[in-house]
């Protein structure tokens, strides 16, 4: 049952579960606890639901959706590695969360990323080998929108054609950029090599891009684990408009001595009108899914937290847990533009108003044509060569050999630049990084943003690394299938500044962007560990009652978009939960 209101839920249902967060993990964790019949499920979202909105169906729209209603608009504290900008920090406040409004980039990342994750939490559950059956009990691939003969692009041996959340190959062909990139693959070679499947744990080299769509639409949590079969379920109740602030210990616990505190009663206030919060409780267990930063925050609000931060903005310290809010990992991205010898990229479509009308008719009466695409057909994984000047000052920051430490993205237009003209951008971001930063609170008032430092270049590796992107960005344009296209870099640089080192690193700060990949902040960490917050089953140590099921409990960054780790990791929980219970 879906419930626009917390007044309108019955006060008659004893509920075995509450979830804290609609997004993209929360409704993996509700549908599946709900299979079981006797289990009363209540899953409760502080946005409104997806349902007819229509820039979050359209993949193209994508981007609109940053900055608007359905964003929590948070804006990151001065980024030292960012000459001292603050970005925004765009997260989901809807029904599917961050997967309602993301880019749909489908990626897993590097099988050692789950072999780090494992040999860090003593957990071999969390290894590759074992995470592999939750990537395809999440994945349901289907065809393009365009019909495209996919042989050759991807390997059917390790993907799902039965799971939930619709996975395709691209649906809309860049026409002037896909051959050369594959040509420019086959000429180059090397780093630059063809990967037929960057989903098959080994990701290094260039590969068609996987994303969330079926049907011509975007396929997002909401769309697959909370459609209307699963909702028509009488034990799952999901409540849309309701903010959660805080979870209480059924007993005041002994301050300094609180011998792992109960938590089962959760406060809550509407978003609907001003009036005092609610109090609801779970017999079984809350579970926290409001991503990296809304969790964090529920927690931190609660008093669970370094005792210190907390007292000093006026909370009451309850349980002191130091490493809540810290270790936050994101992955930087510089898009680099340059101009190109053509007059058919997708510039044409983004500076045209007739063609975006006809676009949108053939979507509306088709699924199909130019808005079913996200905008980037190929990607690359690269490493730094083993003999950079780099490994002398740092350390690799990637899970191992075989994992990248940095990204490609090839899109057939200039994007952001807004540039006049026909462009190709690349989009350069660090899969792997050694900056940390932290979220901490601004006040005691449990509905202000918190504080949300990502620290994005925050170390000079970073810096270092995303130079390195660049140069590979521009090695990658000079192979021969680009020679009569590629003209000259326009943004944001010049093509005078940007063979430049220090010019480069000077000035990238003035354009780097997040990815929007915020995870680590309630990391997992092995049973008596000093540090970490959650342990390997993912429950929140030294609380009984509570666990974390999202894109917080990551120990390390995976070299991935992170929401495809994000429904692995829920898919497990939920198993791990049901076995717990049972
Ligand atoms: C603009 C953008 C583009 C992205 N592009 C990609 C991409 O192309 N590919 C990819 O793999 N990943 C992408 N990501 C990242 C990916 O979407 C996230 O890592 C993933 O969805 C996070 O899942 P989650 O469950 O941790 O959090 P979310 O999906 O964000 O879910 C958290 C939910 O909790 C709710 N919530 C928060 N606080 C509270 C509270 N106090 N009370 C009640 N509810 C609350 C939120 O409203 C939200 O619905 C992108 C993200 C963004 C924002």
């Amino acid at each position: 049952t879906l419930y626009q209101s917390i007044s309108e839920l019955p006060t008659n249902i004893n509920f075995d579960f509450i979830i804290a967060g609609g997004g993209t993990a929360g409704a993996v964790v509700a549908n599946r606890l709900s299979e079981v019949s006797r289990y009363q499920v209540l899953l409760l979202e502080a946005g409104p639901s997806d349902a007819g909105v229509i820039n979050s169906e359209i993949p193209f729209l994508q981007t609109t959706l940053i900055g608007g209603p359905y964003d929590w608009n948070y804006t990151t504290t001065p980024q030292e590695g960012l000459n001292g900008r603050s970005i925004p920090y765009t997260r989901g406040k809807i029904l599917g969360g961050s997967s309602s409004i993301n880019f749909m980039f489908y990626t897993r990342g590097a099988s050692a990323d789950y072999d780090r994750w494992a040999s860090v939490t003593g957990d071999s559950g969390w290894s590759w080998q074992n995470m592999k059956k939750y990537f395809l009990k999440n994945e349901r691939l289907v065809p393009p929108a365009d019909g495209h003969d996919t042989r050759g692009q991807y390997d059917p041996a390790v993907h799902s054609t039965t799971g939930m959340t619709m996975v395709s190959l691209p649906n809309y062909p860049q026409t002037t950029l896909d051959n050369r990139t594959i040509q420019a693959s086959k000429q180059l070679g090397g780093d630059f090599k063809f990967n037929l499947d960057d989903n098959d744990g080994s990701e290094l080299g260039l590969s068609w891009n996987q994303v969330t769509v079926g049907n011509g639409k975007r396929s997002s949590s909401s769309t697959s684990y909370l459609s209307e079969q699963y909702m028509s379920r009488m034990n799952l109740h999901v409540v849309l408009n309701t903010h959660v602030t805080r979870i209480l210990p059924s007993s005041s616990p002994d301050r300094f001595n609180p011998r792992d505190p109960t938590f089962k009663t959760i406060e809550v206030v509407t978003t609907l009108r001003p009036g005092s919060p609610l109090l609801l409780r779970a017999s079984k267990e809350i579970i926290l899914s409001a991503g990296s930063i809304g969790s964090t925050q529920i927690l931190l609000n609660s008093g669970v937290g370094d005792s210190k931060e907390l007292s000093a903005v006026g909370i009451t310290p309850l349980v002191d847990i130091p490493s809540v809010g810290k270790n936050l990992s994101d992955h930087p991205l510089l898009q680099a533009v340059w101009e190109v010898n053509s007059t058919e990229t997708f510039d044409s479509f983004l500076q045209s108003p007739e063609l975006q009308a006809a676009a949108f008719v053939e979507w509306q009466t088709r699924k199909t044509g130019p808005l079913t695409s996200n905008g980037a057909n190929q990607l690359a994984w690269l490493r730094i060569p083993d003999n950079s000047s780099l490994w002398k000052s740092y350390p690799d920051p990637s899970s191992g050999r075989s994992a990248p430490q940095l990204e490609l993205v090839f899109s057939n237009s200039g994007g952001l630049s807004g540039l006049p003209g026909a462009h190709i951008t690349i989009g350069v971001a660090l899969p792997s990084v050694l900056s940390r930063g932290s979220i901490t609170l601004r006040s005691n008032n449990p509905l202000d943003a918190p504080l949300i430092n990502p620290n994005l270049i925050g170390h000079p590796y970073d810096a270092q690394a995303m130079l390195a992107g660049l140069r590979s960005a521009q090695r990658f344009l000079s192979a021969p299938a680009f020679a009569d296209y590629v003209l000259s870099h326009v943004y944001p640089f010049t093509q005078e500044t940007i063979d430049s080192d220090e010019t480069v690193l000077e000035t990238m700060g003035n354009f780097i962007q997040t990815s929007w990949h915020p995870v680590g902040t309630l990391a997992m960490s092995r049973k008596g560990a000093d540090h970490g917050v959650v342990d390997p089953d993912l429950r929140v140590k030294g609380l009984k009652g509570v666990r974390v099921v999202d894109a917080s409990i990551m120990p390390y960054i995976p070299a991935a978009h992170t929401q495809a780790p994000v429904y692995a990791i829920a898919e497990r929980a939920s198993d791990l939960i049901k076995a717990y219970w049972s």
